[in-house]
Protein backbone atom coordinates (compact mmCIF):
# COMPACT_ATOMS: atom_id res chain seq x y z
CA UNK A 1 0.00 0.00 0.00
CA UNK A 2 2.72 2.73 0.73
CA UNK A 3 4.13 2.02 -2.88
CA UNK A 4 0.18 2.85 -4.17
CA UNK A 5 -0.14 5.75 -1.68
CA UNK A 6 3.10 6.94 -3.03
CA UNK A 7 3.26 6.76 -6.69
CA UNK A 8 -0.52 8.51 -5.57
CA UNK A 9 1.57 11.59 -4.54
CA UNK A 10 4.00 11.64 -7.15
CA UNK A 11 1.07 12.04 -9.58
CA UNK A 12 -0.90 15.22 -7.94
CA UNK A 13 2.98 16.40 -7.33
CA UNK A 14 3.93 16.01 -11.53
CA UNK A 15 0.77 17.53 -12.33
CA UNK A 16 1.98 20.80 -9.13
CA UNK A 17 5.06 20.67 -11.41
CA UNK A 18 3.68 21.30 -14.59
CA UNK A 19 1.56 24.59 -12.98
CA UNK A 20 4.67 25.45 -11.82
CA UNK A 21 6.73 25.36 -15.22
CA UNK A 22 6.86 28.60 -16.82
CA UNK A 23 9.51 29.28 -14.15
CA UNK A 24 11.27 26.23 -14.67
CA UNK A 25 11.07 26.49 -18.44
CA UNK A 26 13.46 29.88 -18.23
CA UNK A 27 15.92 27.95 -16.31
CA UNK A 28 16.14 24.81 -18.70
CA UNK A 29 16.49 27.69 -21.69
CA UNK A 30 19.86 29.14 -19.79
CA UNK A 31 21.24 25.75 -18.99
CA UNK A 32 19.79 23.92 -22.28
CA UNK A 33 23.16 24.01 -24.45
CA UNK A 34 25.95 21.30 -23.59
CA UNK A 35 28.88 24.22 -24.20
CA UNK A 36 27.42 26.24 -21.37
CA UNK A 37 27.92 23.60 -19.13
CA UNK A 38 31.25 23.66 -16.60
CA UNK A 39 31.95 20.42 -15.33
CA UNK A 40 34.13 19.78 -12.28
CA UNK A 41 36.08 17.16 -11.36
CA UNK A 42 33.66 16.62 -8.35
CA UNK A 43 31.30 15.22 -10.70
CA UNK A 44 33.12 12.78 -12.76
CA UNK A 45 33.74 11.05 -9.96
CA UNK A 46 32.31 7.53 -9.64
CA UNK A 47 29.01 7.43 -7.29
CA UNK A 48 28.89 5.31 -3.87
CA UNK A 49 25.33 3.80 -5.40
CA UNK A 50 23.42 2.59 -2.46
CA UNK A 51 21.88 -0.45 -4.36
CA UNK A 52 21.60 -3.20 -1.52
CA UNK A 53 19.95 0.08 0.56
CA UNK A 54 17.81 0.54 -1.87
CA UNK A 55 16.07 -2.82 -1.59
CA UNK A 56 16.62 -2.50 2.45
CA UNK A 57 14.77 1.31 2.32
CA UNK A 58 12.16 0.29 1.02
CA UNK A 59 11.12 -3.60 0.30
CA UNK A 60 7.85 -3.12 -0.48
CA UNK A 61 8.84 -1.70 -3.33
CA UNK A 62 10.43 -1.84 -6.85
CA UNK A 63 12.94 -0.15 -8.10
CA UNK A 64 12.83 2.83 -9.59
CA UNK A 65 15.66 3.53 -11.84
CA UNK A 66 16.16 5.46 -15.28
CA UNK A 67 18.04 4.89 -18.72
CA UNK A 68 20.04 7.65 -19.90
CA UNK A 69 21.49 7.00 -23.63
CA UNK A 70 21.65 8.67 -27.18
CA UNK A 71 19.13 7.42 -30.04
CA UNK A 72 20.43 4.07 -30.62
CA UNK A 73 22.76 3.03 -27.88
CA UNK A 74 19.84 -0.07 -26.82
CA UNK A 75 18.20 1.28 -24.05
CA UNK A 76 14.88 -0.17 -24.83
CA UNK A 77 16.71 -3.59 -25.08
CA UNK A 78 18.64 -3.24 -21.76
CA UNK A 79 15.58 -1.71 -20.11
CA UNK A 80 13.17 -3.90 -21.17
CA UNK A 81 15.14 -6.96 -19.59
CA UNK A 82 16.26 -5.76 -16.37
CA UNK A 83 12.35 -4.72 -16.10
CA UNK A 84 11.74 -8.51 -16.77
CA UNK A 85 14.58 -9.38 -14.55
CA UNK A 86 13.24 -7.28 -11.75
CA UNK A 87 9.54 -7.54 -12.29
CA UNK A 88 8.61 -3.87 -12.39
CA UNK A 89 7.55 -2.02 -15.73
CA UNK A 90 9.46 -1.04 -18.28
CA UNK A 91 7.92 2.52 -19.74
CA UNK A 92 9.51 3.77 -22.68
CA UNK A 93 8.83 7.32 -23.17
CA UNK A 94 8.89 7.01 -27.25
CA UNK A 95 6.35 4.25 -27.53
CA UNK A 96 3.85 6.06 -24.94
CA UNK A 97 3.84 9.01 -27.95
CA UNK A 98 4.41 7.10 -30.39
CA UNK A 99 1.22 4.87 -29.13
CA UNK A 100 -0.88 8.51 -28.41
CA UNK A 101 -0.14 8.87 -32.20
CA UNK A 102 -1.74 6.48 -33.03
CA UNK A 103 -4.68 6.81 -31.42
CA UNK A 104 -5.09 10.35 -33.80
CA UNK A 105 -6.24 12.35 -30.65
CA UNK A 106 -6.38 15.79 -31.58
CA UNK A 107 -2.90 16.87 -30.85
CA UNK A 108 -1.52 13.60 -33.04
CA UNK A 109 -0.74 15.15 -35.97
CA UNK A 110 0.87 17.65 -33.93
CA UNK A 111 3.33 15.32 -32.27
CA UNK A 112 4.26 12.93 -35.13
CA UNK A 113 5.38 16.42 -36.89
CA UNK A 114 7.58 17.04 -33.68
CA UNK A 115 8.59 14.00 -33.61
CA UNK A 116 9.25 13.27 -37.21
CA UNK A 117 11.80 16.10 -37.09
CA UNK A 118 13.77 14.76 -34.28
CA UNK A 119 13.24 17.32 -31.89
CA UNK A 120 11.75 17.12 -28.45
CA UNK A 121 8.23 17.58 -27.44
CA UNK A 122 6.91 19.84 -24.87
CA UNK A 123 6.83 19.01 -21.16
CA UNK A 124 3.10 19.60 -20.72
CA UNK A 125 2.61 16.33 -22.72
CA UNK A 126 5.36 14.60 -21.94
CA UNK A 127 4.09 14.61 -18.16
CA UNK A 128 0.72 14.03 -18.98
CA UNK A 129 1.47 11.08 -20.81
CA UNK A 130 3.68 9.79 -18.20
CA UNK A 131 1.31 10.36 -15.87
CA UNK A 132 -1.60 8.52 -17.37
CA UNK A 133 0.95 5.50 -17.55
CA UNK A 134 1.94 5.75 -13.99
CA UNK A 135 -1.76 6.00 -12.96
CA UNK A 136 -2.80 3.33 -15.01
CA UNK A 137 0.19 0.82 -13.51
CA UNK A 138 -1.26 1.80 -10.07
CA UNK A 139 -4.51 0.97 -10.87
CA UNK A 140 -2.89 -2.50 -12.26
CA UNK A 141 -0.93 -3.22 -8.58
CA UNK A 142 2.16 -2.11 -10.62
CA UNK A 143 5.23 -1.23 -8.03
CA UNK A 144 8.30 0.33 -9.41
CA UNK A 145 9.44 1.29 -12.93
CA UNK A 146 12.41 1.32 -15.37
CA UNK A 147 12.22 4.77 -17.14
CA UNK A 148 13.27 5.14 -20.81
CA UNK A 149 13.79 8.06 -22.57
CA UNK A 150 12.86 9.82 -19.58
CA UNK A 151 14.05 12.49 -18.21
CA UNK A 152 15.15 14.15 -21.37
CA UNK A 153 15.77 17.59 -19.89
CA UNK A 154 17.03 19.09 -16.64
CA UNK A 155 13.90 20.40 -16.26
CA UNK A 156 11.93 16.59 -16.90
CA UNK A 157 14.83 15.70 -14.64
CA UNK A 158 14.79 18.61 -11.71
CA UNK A 159 10.47 18.40 -11.73
CA UNK A 160 10.80 14.37 -11.33
CA UNK A 161 13.75 14.94 -8.20
CA UNK A 162 10.81 16.95 -6.33
CA UNK A 163 8.38 13.81 -6.52
CA UNK A 164 9.96 10.55 -7.05
CA UNK A 165 12.79 8.83 -5.32
CA UNK A 166 14.94 7.85 -8.14
CA UNK A 167 16.93 5.00 -6.91
CA UNK A 168 19.82 4.59 -9.90
CA UNK A 169 20.05 6.14 -13.00
CA UNK A 170 22.23 4.12 -16.02
CA UNK A 171 24.18 6.00 -18.85
CA UNK A 172 24.25 3.61 -21.73
CA UNK A 173 27.15 4.86 -23.84
CA UNK A 174 28.61 4.04 -27.15
CA UNK A 175 30.67 5.39 -30.06
CA UNK A 176 28.27 7.53 -32.58
CA UNK A 177 29.22 6.12 -36.13
CA UNK A 178 27.62 3.09 -34.40
CA UNK A 179 24.83 4.74 -33.34
CA UNK A 180 23.47 5.60 -36.59
CA UNK A 181 24.41 3.01 -37.79
CA UNK A 182 22.42 1.20 -35.33
CA UNK A 183 19.01 3.29 -36.02
CA UNK A 184 19.32 3.12 -39.39
CA UNK A 185 19.40 -0.87 -38.89
CA UNK A 186 16.20 -0.45 -36.61
CA UNK A 187 13.14 -2.66 -37.94
CA UNK A 188 9.95 -3.38 -35.56
CA UNK A 189 7.29 -6.16 -36.27
CA UNK A 190 3.90 -4.39 -37.43
CA UNK A 191 2.02 -7.39 -35.51
CA UNK A 192 3.69 -8.28 -32.45
CA UNK A 193 5.83 -5.21 -31.62
CA UNK A 194 9.31 -6.73 -31.58
CA UNK A 195 12.81 -4.88 -32.03
CA UNK A 196 15.15 -6.16 -34.34
CA UNK A 197 17.86 -4.58 -36.27
CA UNK A 198 19.47 -5.77 -39.60
CA UNK A 199 22.46 -4.11 -39.33
CA UNK A 200 25.84 -5.94 -38.98
CA UNK A 201 28.67 -4.08 -37.45
CA UNK A 202 31.97 -4.37 -37.39
CA UNK A 203 33.99 -1.04 -36.58
CA UNK A 204 37.84 -0.88 -35.83
CA UNK A 205 38.90 0.89 -32.70
CA UNK A 206 41.23 4.05 -32.28
CA UNK A 207 42.76 5.68 -29.31
CA UNK A 208 41.56 4.57 -26.56
CA UNK A 209 38.08 3.59 -28.62
CA UNK A 210 37.66 -0.26 -28.61
CA UNK A 211 37.01 -2.35 -31.87
CA UNK A 212 32.50 -2.93 -31.91
CA UNK A 213 30.86 -6.22 -33.25
CA UNK A 214 27.11 -6.18 -33.32
CA UNK A 215 25.49 -8.98 -35.16
CA UNK A 216 22.26 -8.37 -36.51
CA UNK A 217 19.21 -9.14 -34.71
CA UNK A 218 17.17 -10.99 -36.80
CA UNK A 219 13.01 -11.74 -37.06
CA UNK A 220 12.51 -15.31 -36.70
CA UNK A 221 10.34 -16.25 -40.05
CA UNK A 222 7.09 -15.33 -38.72
CA UNK A 223 8.01 -11.75 -38.62
CA UNK A 224 10.29 -11.25 -41.19
CA UNK A 225 7.65 -10.56 -43.98
CA UNK A 226 5.85 -7.84 -41.64
CA UNK A 227 9.21 -5.61 -40.46
CA UNK A 228 8.23 -1.67 -40.98
CA UNK A 229 11.02 1.42 -39.98
CA UNK A 230 10.46 3.92 -37.44
CA UNK A 231 9.39 7.23 -39.33
CA UNK A 232 12.00 9.05 -37.19
CA UNK A 233 15.04 5.99 -38.53
CA UNK A 234 15.88 8.23 -41.45
CA UNK A 235 19.86 9.72 -41.35
CA UNK A 236 18.85 12.93 -41.37
CA UNK A 237 16.64 12.83 -38.54
CA UNK A 238 18.47 10.36 -36.75
CA UNK A 239 21.36 12.98 -36.98
CA UNK A 240 18.98 15.90 -35.94
CA UNK A 241 17.95 13.48 -32.68
CA UNK A 242 21.86 13.10 -31.81
CA UNK A 243 21.86 17.14 -31.99
CA UNK A 244 19.42 17.80 -29.64
CA UNK A 245 20.71 14.85 -27.53
CA UNK A 246 23.93 16.74 -26.83
CA UNK A 247 22.52 19.69 -26.14
CA UNK A 248 18.87 19.19 -24.50
CA UNK A 249 19.97 15.56 -22.63
CA UNK A 250 23.75 15.76 -22.53
CA UNK A 251 23.21 18.22 -19.49
CA UNK A 252 21.12 15.80 -17.59
CA UNK A 253 23.83 13.37 -17.61
CA UNK A 254 25.92 15.70 -15.46
CA UNK A 255 22.94 16.56 -13.58
CA UNK A 256 22.70 13.45 -11.90
CA UNK A 257 26.48 12.52 -12.35
CA UNK A 258 26.71 15.78 -9.51
CA UNK A 259 23.92 13.85 -6.82
CA UNK A 260 25.61 10.51 -7.46
CA UNK A 261 23.39 8.69 -8.88
CA UNK A 262 24.80 7.95 -12.25
CA UNK A 263 26.29 4.56 -13.53
CA UNK A 264 28.10 5.46 -16.75
CA UNK A 265 27.92 2.19 -18.57
CA UNK A 266 29.55 1.41 -22.11
CA UNK A 267 28.45 -0.91 -24.43
CA UNK A 268 30.64 -3.54 -25.40
CA UNK A 269 28.99 -5.29 -28.29
CA UNK A 270 25.79 -7.05 -29.21
CA UNK A 271 23.20 -8.36 -26.49
CA UNK A 272 24.91 -11.48 -25.32
CA UNK A 273 28.36 -9.89 -24.61
CA UNK A 274 26.74 -7.04 -23.14
CA UNK A 275 24.15 -8.09 -20.96
CA UNK A 276 26.58 -9.99 -18.66
CA UNK A 277 28.34 -7.14 -17.99
CA UNK A 278 25.57 -4.38 -17.55
CA UNK A 279 24.62 -7.09 -14.54
CA UNK A 280 27.99 -7.38 -13.39
CA UNK A 281 27.85 -2.97 -13.39
CA UNK A 282 25.06 -3.60 -11.62
CA UNK A 283 25.44 -5.91 -8.97
CA UNK A 284 22.54 -8.32 -10.22
CA UNK A 285 23.02 -11.74 -10.98
CA UNK A 286 20.81 -13.72 -13.60
CA UNK A 287 17.92 -14.15 -11.40
CA UNK A 288 17.84 -10.15 -10.21
CA UNK A 289 19.60 -10.47 -7.45
CA UNK A 290 22.33 -8.50 -5.58
CA UNK A 291 25.06 -10.13 -5.75
CA UNK A 292 27.47 -8.54 -3.35
CA UNK A 293 27.77 -5.53 -1.41
CA UNK A 294 28.15 -2.20 -3.52
CA UNK A 295 31.64 -0.97 -3.63
CA UNK A 296 32.34 1.00 -6.42
CA UNK A 297 35.11 3.35 -5.86
CA UNK A 298 36.21 6.68 -7.26
N1 LIG B 1 11.25 12.81 -22.36
C1 LIG B 1 10.92 13.28 -23.58
N2 LIG B 1 10.78 14.62 -23.77
C2 LIG B 1 10.44 15.13 -24.97
N3 LIG B 1 10.22 14.36 -26.07
C3 LIG B 1 10.34 13.01 -25.95
C4 LIG B 1 10.70 12.41 -24.70
N4 LIG B 1 10.74 11.07 -24.88
C5 LIG B 1 10.44 10.85 -26.16
N5 LIG B 1 10.20 12.01 -26.82
C6 LIG B 1 9.85 12.15 -28.25
O1 LIG B 1 9.72 10.86 -28.82
C7 LIG B 1 10.73 10.63 -29.80
C8 LIG B 1 11.14 9.17 -29.81
O2 LIG B 1 11.67 8.83 -28.56
P1 LIG B 1 12.44 7.42 -28.37
O3 LIG B 1 11.63 6.33 -28.93
O4 LIG B 1 12.82 7.33 -26.94
O5 LIG B 1 13.68 7.58 -29.33
P2 LIG B 1 15.25 7.47 -29.26
O6 LIG B 1 15.57 6.35 -30.15
O7 LIG B 1 15.63 8.81 -29.88
O8 LIG B 1 15.77 7.31 -27.87
C9 LIG B 1 11.82 11.63 -29.49
O9 LIG B 1 12.63 11.93 -30.62
C10 LIG B 1 10.98 12.82 -29.04
O10 LIG B 1 10.39 13.47 -30.14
Amino acid sequence: MAAVSRLRWTMKTLKAGLQQQPRSITWTRSMGHAAQLSIDEEEWRQPNLPLEGLHSREKDRGVQWVFLGCPGVGKGTYASRLAKLLDVPHIAMGDLVRHEIMQKSAMAEQLQKIMGAGKLLPDEVIFNLLTRRLENGVSRGESGFILDGFPRTVNQAEIMNEVADIDLVVNLKLREDVLVTKCLGRRICSQCGGNFNVASIDVDGYGNVPRIYMAPLLPPPSCSSKMIIRADDTEEVVRARLRVYYEESFPVESYYRSKGMLLDFDVAGGVSETWPLLLSALNLNDKGAIQKRWTMTA
